[in-house]
């Protein structure tokens, strides 16, 4: 059974016009989990409480099997790294080098090698004072440095926020290589399906404070299907739709063809077969419209993933 890197255990925390939770996620080591949902759907709450800048009203979290009371212990907090949405302004006044020099006394594992190459290859400005960089410069400069701080567990709120799509790139593939190298744990939060794509294991999706669930990102491409059938107008449809249970959305597109959207493709071919209704073609959704679906509340039919072992 995988190891988890973070456990939720009936974890909530109130907002002012909402609740984020009840949260029950098992987050496993060694992997890259994306946290999904739309503005205000609790993504930074949920980070701020796994670095202990928020706390939970109900519920108990576990950090590599450990849970604290207080603040994380050293020798946990050494082992995380975290890129806020917004950078703090405590190192506003040094210049990259400076930062690095501080931050190299809390992580013993700093890496000043690794720290320069990466600021070489996003092209970071050196004799710049943080506070005076661009919003992308910075970006750039907090990712190398949680990056050299060598941690087990990555948190990132919107790390690309602000990058050029050439630093977006290095910046995906740095990710990937950490995660392969170091068998690291990133939980990253976004809005960008292209990164999910590219670098999620798993899919967290949150919605209006509530979790929505956990998916290997594998399963879920290619849960639902859209399919082209025959239908003459409406009404047969109508006669249709009451024939097929598999049938999530049933549109007319032109007279004498619709379009059906299912997660259960194979059960709806044979469906459709026995009734004798023309299958014109069909394809497999894409990422972003299986997060719209999901989002309004249909969530595809997938073996259970949720703990991610
Ligand atoms: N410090 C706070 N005090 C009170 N309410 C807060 C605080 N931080 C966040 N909220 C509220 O909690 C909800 C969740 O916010 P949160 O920042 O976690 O969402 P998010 O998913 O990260 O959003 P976004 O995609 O816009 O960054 C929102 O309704 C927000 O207004």
């Amino acid at each position: 059974m995988a190891l988890m890197a973070i456990e939720l255990r009936n974890v909530s925390k109130k907002r002012k016009t909402k609740t984020i939770g009840p949260l029950d996620l098992a987050l496993p080591e060694g992997h890259i989990i994306a946290l999904v949902g739309q503005n205000g759907s609790g993504k930074s709450t949920l980070l701020h409480m796994l670095m202990k800048l928020a706390h939970p009203d109900e519920g108990t979290i576990h950090w590599f099997g450990g849970s604290f009371e207080g603040g994380l212990p050293l020798e946990v907090r050494r082992t995380i790294a975290y890129v806020a949405e917004v950078p703090a302004r405590d190192e506003d006044h040094w210049t990259p080098d400076e930062a690095a020099s501080f931050r190299s006394y809390w992580y013993p594992d700093w890496d000043e090698a690794y720290f320069q190459a990466l600021l070489d290859q996003f092209d970071v400005p050196r004799g710049i004072r943080l506070g005076k960089m661009s919003k992308g410069e910075r970006r750039k400069f907090e990712i190398a440095a949680v990056l050299a701080a060598g941690p087990k567990l990555l948190l990132l709120d919107e790390p690309s926020s602000g990058l050029d799509p050439f630093a977006w790139r290095i910046m995906i593939e740095t990710f990937q290589r950490y995660m392969d190298e170091r068998q690291a744990t990133i939980i990253i939060s976004t809005h960008i399906v292209e990164e999910v794509r590219r670098l999620a294991d798993y899919i967290v999706l949150l919605h209006k404070g509530e979790l929505l669930g956990m998916a290997e990102k594998d399963a879920l491409l290619g849960a639902w299907s859209e399919v082209w059938v025959s239908a003459a107008d409406e009404a047969e449809l109508a006669e249709l739709a009451a024939e097929l249970p598999e049938a999530l959305e049933l549109k007319m597109q032109t007279p004498g063809m619709a379009t059906v959207i299912t997660s259960r493709m194979q059960d709806l071919e044979k469906r459709l077969s026995d009734l004798g209704v023309k299958m014109i073609k069909n394809r497999i959704l894409d990422l972003e419209e299986i997060l719209s679906l999901w989002t309004m509340g249909h969530r595809p039919e997938l073996a259970d993933s949720k703990r991610g072992d």
